[in-house]
């Protein structure tokens, strides 16, 4: 799984590779950063030979990495423009090593180096985007914070227009310039006109990739992203004790395990759904839709008898139960009664979807949770009362067997963050809550991430699409999450959430291939669900059946 990045966590790595027992000298790092730029940003613009480059370098060790990839540049036949914005004496050592060999080098012809100053090196800049061929943007990396100052923020601009205008490819290094690599956010957001960020095709990183490579807006501005080792000793680079992680397809194949060929619909859990309400019987049937399409053994919907009337045989699978009496249209206090003396032997538990706003939901959720043991999804409405009431005391004697799985207005309602806050820092947003109330957390949106309420793992998912982006996708959700906890093998209820999370997103990453862009629909992902399982089972390394092949 990979491991993403705070540039405080670089900076500590960085360090301990310099240290004893490791010993590696900074400029080393330096060199084998500037050269993987050269050699990555090769292959992507078809080779250094006859192009014009110019290499834009800040005053940190983002612009020495930009040195040592002009060095490289030049020996593979490309012509070099390179451009220092900081003072020579203001260097690192290993920058200002580089930069003394650079300028060794530098002869007028195939390399310039210019220490930018004055009007008129920025006039000479501007002119010479009118003919290069590609721009390294070695300007700020994992030291960027806050809005772009000048000159950069005009710099930054000039390079957009002619990436934009004339097709100028730019590569950046480590970080597209402008965008905080913790956070994803970026310069520009805030309101200052012309203060954007690089818009790189591609980026370079070392060592690790970083969090704002895949938090919005920066991803954005990512484009194709390649990371080189630079030597960072093994251990370093894998040490992860509050990580944040990017599961990968193989990763939650090997996390979902095939179905053992001798098993019965005991073997595959027991989902009741407790929701609904008579406006909103869609969400508890996308919900049911969710768990039966993820494979769990058996289903049931408990949902108010008004309600039930929509519901039965709307999905033959599923066991639906009217609760109270003829005419209910809501759960409250006495439905959940209701549903606890007749409820055997359920693994888990979801709860929310369409179950409208009426005060009679808290108690509803208050009293099944006290008198259950298994675990709970609490989504939607389940989770908007909950924000209403004493969280803090139901998080803590619940918390543990709770999953909830809020999109960010939900999340705001909950956290008390404004929407624009909980985007500024998603992460951050994310796991200051599952610290505080100790809860497993599922924040949607793009990306979603799922927090471990007993390790305090993030997990930052990669699957999924604009055209998820409707009414449904999140009651399905809640059901697929229902029923991996369910599944085989899957140990730690983050662990489900998480695989749910990859699933869901990879069934509307298929709908968008096979139906369209945009326009699907949440139970067409729901029916995507099995073919996506199905892909899953022949990449696997072994055959899903587990029972001897007879070759005839
Ligand atoms: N393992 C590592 O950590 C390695 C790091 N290296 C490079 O070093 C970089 C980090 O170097 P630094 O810590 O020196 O940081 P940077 O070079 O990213 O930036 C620091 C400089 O940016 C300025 N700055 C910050 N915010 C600004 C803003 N809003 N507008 C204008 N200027 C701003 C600061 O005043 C400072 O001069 C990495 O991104 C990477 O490119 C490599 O040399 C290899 C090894
Ligand atoms: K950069």
């Amino acid at each position: 799984m990979k491991i993403l990045r705070k540039a405080a966590d670089m900076k500590a790595i960085d360090k301990a590779s310099m240290s004893e027992p490791y010993g590696i000298a900074p400029a080393v790092l330096m060199e084998n950063a500037g050269r993987a730029v050269c050699e990555k940003g090769g292959v992507y613009v078809g080779g250094w030979s006859g192009k014009d480059v110019m290499i834009l370098c800040g005053k940190g060790n983002n612009g020495g990495d930009g040195f040592v990839t002009a060095r490289h540049i030049l020996a593979e036949g490309g012509r070099v423009y390179v451009y220092a914005f900081g003072e020579k004496d203001g260097y690192s050592d290993e920058s200002k090593a580089h930069l003394k060999t650079l300028e060794a080098m530098c002869d007028g012809e195939r390399c310039s180096l210019i220490y930018y100053r004055t009007a008129s090196d920025s006039a000479l800049l501007i002119k010479q985007l009118d003919t290069c061929h590609v721009v390294i943007d070695a300007l700020l990396g994992t030291g960027f914070k806050g809005e772009l100052r000048e000159p950069y923020k005009s710099i930054v601009m000039a390079v957009n227009e002619a990436a934009a205008g004339r097709h100028v490819t730019v590569i950046s290094v480590d970080m597209p310039s402008g965008v905080n690599s913790d956070t994803g956010a970026v310069s520009g957001s805030e309101s200052e006109e012309g203060s954007a960020p690089v818009m790189a095709d591609l980026t370079v990183t070392f060592g690790a990739f970083k969090q704002g490579q895949f938090l919005y807006p920066g991803k954005a501005c990512t484009g194709k992203l390649e990371i080189d080792h630079i030597g960072i000793p093994v251990a370093l680079s894998e040490q992860c004790k509050e990580a944040v992680f990017l599961p990968e397809r193989q990763d939650v194949i090997d996390a979902v395990r095939p179905r053992r060929v001798d098993s019965h619909k005991g073997t595959h859990g027991t989902v009741a759904v407790l929701t609904g309400c008579n406006d909103m019987a869609g969400a508890a049937l996308m919900a049911v839709d969710g768990a039966v399409r993820a494979g769990a053994g058996k289903v049931f919907l408990y949902t108010p008898a008004e309600t039930a009337k929509y519901c039965i045989a709307r999905q033959p699978e599923v066991m639906v139960c009217g609760v109270g009496p003829t005419g209910t249209r809501t759960l409250g206090g006495s439905e959940a009664r209701e549903i606890i003396d007749n409820l055997e032997n359920v693994s888990v538990l979801v709860m929310g979807p369409g179950m409208g706003k009426h005060e009679g939901v808290f108690d509803f959720i208050n009293y099944i949770a006290e008198k259950t043991t298994c675990p709970m999804i609490i989504d939607a409405d389940g989770l908007n009362c909950l924000a209403k009431h004493d969280k803090q005391a139901f998080f803590k004697k619940y918390g543990k067997r709770t999953v909830i799985t809020p999109h960010p207005a939900e999340f705001s309602r909950l956290s008390g963050l404004s929407v624009r806050d909980i985007k500024t820092d998603l992460i951050k947003a994310a796991t200051d809550f599952v610290h505080t109330y100790g809860v497993n957390l599922v924040l949607k949106g793009a990306p979603t991430l799922t927090v471990s309420a007993k390790t305090g793992h993030v997990y930052v998912n990669r699957t999924g699409n604009a055209g998820m982006a409707t009414g449904g996708m999140g009651d399905v959700l809640s059901g697929i999450t229902a029923a991996m906890i369910c599944h085989d093998g899957i140990d730690s209820l983050a662990v489900a959430a998480c695989a749910a999370v990859y699933l869901h997103g990879a069934a509307g990453d298929y709908c968008a291939r096979h139906i369209g862009p945009y326009g699907f629909t949440a139970t067409e992902v729901a029916s995507a669900v099995p073919k996506v399982l199905a892909q899953w089972d022949e990449a696997r390394p072994m055959p899903a059946l587990q029972e001897p092949y007879i070759m005839s």
